[in-house]
């Protein structure tokens, strides 16, 4: 355990229920150049939290590279709701002109996510723009078959992300469809984040600070892959999205709007002035975090499971 790191669990209930998720917590943790976030889902294991750890560290202790813009332009981010709600969030919108939407959701259909995604074109009117993410959820036939639904119901799809699980899979849609292919889980869960490109499997690259292990190490990636990069959040708290917008920020090229606007997702965070968009931008800088507020203030069993985990990950070195 590093001596000059203070680790402090946290942990909130989900406004909607994301990707399974219900409840979403962490650490935060303070070093010599400020907060910085540990939060790996609990479906990843100790090695697979390595990075997420480095990252963390990373941010706690060193500066971050220096920013060539002072804010970001970010999309908010619509679960897999019925259409109702989704066009209820997207009109919440905090001036977002780029609306994603969650699409493939296990026992959903196609019609559920066409009527999602027409509802999202309504609330957002012609001018935004309009990706969808499967999660990996379709086979490439069935991939092909939606995304000519989804792009009628978009009047235009900005990008799919992920729409099949491997990078083989992504290269045949890509091929046999005009939606541009955005890689993320071919990314961040793959021992090598340039088959993508050497592949010809995707359009975009979207990249996550804490699985990539870091800013700086993001930074590099997005350097060689060849491809333009969309920055993306894992659901963190304010102080954790800090991270991500730090490396949005460094990035020479940023043509596309950024997945940091979540943490509207949550029911508390860990900062007074949550990182919402106004006029669908973030600001860039480090935040401070409340260390006596709700979110932080956890039970037994939480914290208890969260210091357990750290010394998990931490012994992996
Ligand atoms: O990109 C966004 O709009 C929000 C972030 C997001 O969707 C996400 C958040 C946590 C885990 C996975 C994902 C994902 O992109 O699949
Ligand atoms: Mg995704």
């Amino acid at each position: 355990m590093d001596d000059d790191l203070t680790w402090v669990p946290w942990a909130t209930p989900m406004r909607t229920r994301f990707r399974g998720i219900t409840v979403r917590e962490g650490m935060l943790v303070h070093g010599p150049a400020g907060w910085a976030e540990f939060s790996p889902f609990w479906d990843y294991g100790a090695a697979e939290s390595r990075t997420w750890y480095e990252a963390a560290v990373a941010s706690a202790t060193r500066d971050w590279p220096s920013p060539v813009r002072e804010v970001v332009a970010v999309n908010c981010t619509v679960p897999a709701v019925d259409a109702e709600r989704a066009a209820a969030i997207v009109l919440a919108g905090h001036g977002c002109r780029t609306a994603k939407v969650k699409v493939a959701e296990p026992g959903q259909s196609l019609a559920e996510d066409v009527s999602r995604v027409a509802a999202v074109r309504d609330a957002l009117g012609d001018g935004g723009r309009i990706r969808v993410d499967a999660n990996g959820a379709w086979t490439v036939d069935e991939a092909v078959a939606a995304l000519a639904a989804l792009d009628r119901a978009a009047g235009g799809l900005e990008y799919v992300e992920q729409p099949c699980a491997s990078v083989d899979e992504l290269a045949r849609v890509r091929r046999r469809c005009d939606v541009p292919v955005a890689a993320d889980e071919s990314i961040r869960r793959a021992d090598d984040p340039y088959l993508v490109t050497a592949h010809e499997a995707a359009d975009v690259a979207v990249l996550k600070v804490q699985p990539l292990g870091g800013v700086e190490a993001c930074l590099r990636i997005a350097e060689r892959i060849g491809i333009p990069v969309v920055v993306s959040s894992a659901l963190e708290s304010s102080v954790g999205i800090t991270a991500g917008l730090a490396l949005a920020a460094a990035l020479p090229d940023l043509p596309y709007a950024c997945g940091l606007g979540t943490v509207s997702l949550l029911e508390h965070d860990t900062v007074a002035k949550p990182l919402v968009p106004v006029d669908g931008v973030l600001p860039v800088g480090r935040v401070e975090p409340v260390t006596q507020s709700t979110a932080t203030t956890v039970d037994e069993d939480t914290a208890r499971r969260w210091v357990e985990r750290l010394a998990a990950v931490e012994a992996i070195g």
